[in-house]
């Protein structure tokens, strides 16, 4: 157990969680969008109010941004005002879901002057990527479909295939493109990416630069999303996560708060296949706090990621091996809920105070004051949220 411990808190050490900027903007349903004392206005408030999470959990160094929720006249500055933050600009998402042309589909449309316009905006991203420095453009296809027979599903895949080249052809190399999926919504028939065979199989005709993101809130219910984590990365093309977590569909609640046992099983392949760290897989959170506030919600989240990632460290996996070459199929289950049951929380807490961090992030953060100071100083102006 003693070296489990201490090669737990090595890689625990080294572990990043990617944060997403619309997490610290306003977000609902279709029913409502909630405001909140002290939301967000703009980007840079946005990386401000990320810094916290990085400043009190320590692993939290990059922020994604969502085109054009965060566009700005100057990128560099803004990839200036992050460094000085302590922060990194991480993956740049295009946005086709926000469109009146794109009602028929974006990159599958029958139009191919809307299929260009879809294609020049994912140029635009990569023009910001250049600006900050950031390598991942993800780009989750929201196209679909509502009726049978509204198109021709095979066309679709057809259009969608040659534009995804185009937007390939892009990329300067050392960037990658993140071709995200989901088995339904917005539309409620067919979906052009509905699952990660279908995104693995553009990924695979586009080239070595193009991965497959997995949004752990995108499965029909009863997936095994473990056994597609394991097979993407047999497959060389896992490049990221979108963590959050579900009850019914897409819920973006907060990672491990509906099913912390799947989120274990989840980091537990990732860390019996070694891709926790520098295996090119971006941990990425994407997330709403429609309710709750934003920041404790993050800071919440990568907490959850990391309570997951140390009893995953902490299988014994001789043994786990060794029970499942016996065929000792309680022994195996039981060598992994031995990990599950652990109480990590002291071995992170020894992780924390080790750099110099409070044990408890979101009780520190409470105790800091920025929360109720963001709030009395952010007044006038406009709240970010979805749209702005
Ligand atoms: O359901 C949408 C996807 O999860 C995308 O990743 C999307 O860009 C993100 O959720 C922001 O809304
Ligand atoms: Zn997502
Ligand atoms: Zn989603």
């Amino acid at each position: 157990m003693t070296d489990l411990r201490a090669g737990a808190l090595e890689a625990l050490a080294q572990q990043t969680i990617e944060l997403p900027s619309w997490a610290f903007g306003n977000s609902g349903t279709r029913f409502k969008v909630f405001g909140q004392p002290g939301v967000a206005r703009d980007p840079f408030e946005k990386l401000e109010d990320a810094a916290q999470v990085h400043a009190h959990t320590g692993v939290a160094p990059r922020v994604s941004l969502h085109i054009p929720w965060d566009r700005v006249e100057d990128y560099g500055t803004l990839a200036k005002h992050a460094a000085d933050l302590g922060l990194r600009l991480g993956a740049i998402n295009s946005n086709l879901f926000q469109d009146d042309d794109y009602r028929l589909g974006s990159l599958t449309h029958p139009d191919a002057a809307v299929r260009r316009k879809a294609i020049a905006h994912h140029a635009e991203c990569v023009d910001v990527m250049r600006a900050t420095g950031s390598t991942d453009l993800k780009l989750w296809l929201p196209d679909g479909t509502n009726y049978a027979g509204q198109d021709d599903l095979r066309a679709r895949q057809d259009r969608l295939a040659e534009s995804l080249q185009e937007i390939y052809a892009l990329l300067d190399p050392g960037m990658r493109l993140l071709v995200e999926y989901k088995f339904f919504e917005p539309y409620f028939y067919a979906t052009d990416i509905p699952d990660w065979g279908t995104s693995l199989l553009h990924c695979l005709a586009l080239g070595e630069q193009a991965q497959v993101v997995l949004d752990t809130g995108h499965h029909a219910p009863g997936t095994n999303i473990e056994f597609i984590v394991m097979q993407l990365l047999r497959a060389g093309r896992l490049g990221a996560f979108d963590f959050n977590s579900r009850n019914y569909a897409d819920d973006d609640l907060i990672v491990g708060s509906a099913d912390p046992f799947q989120l274990f099983r989840i980091m537990n392949e990732i860390v019996q296949n070694g891709a926790l760290l520098d295996a090119g897989v971006n941990f990425m959170l994407d997330q709403c706090h429609n309710i709750e506030p934003k920041i404790p919600g993050q800071i919440r989240s990568v907490m959850n990621v990391q309570e997951a990632t140390a009893k995953a460290l902490l299988v014994d996996r001789d043994a786990l091996r060794e029970a499942q070459t016996a065929g000792d199929v309680l022994g195996a289950n039981a060598v992994l809920m031995d990990a599950y049951g652990t109480d990590v929380r002291p071995l992170l807490a020894e992780l924390r105070e080790g750099r110099g961090l409070d044990a408890d992030p979101y009780a520190a953060y409470a105790r800091s004051g920025y929360q109720e100071r963001i709030a009395r100083e952010r007044v006038g102006g406009r709240q970010a949220g979805w749209g702005a």
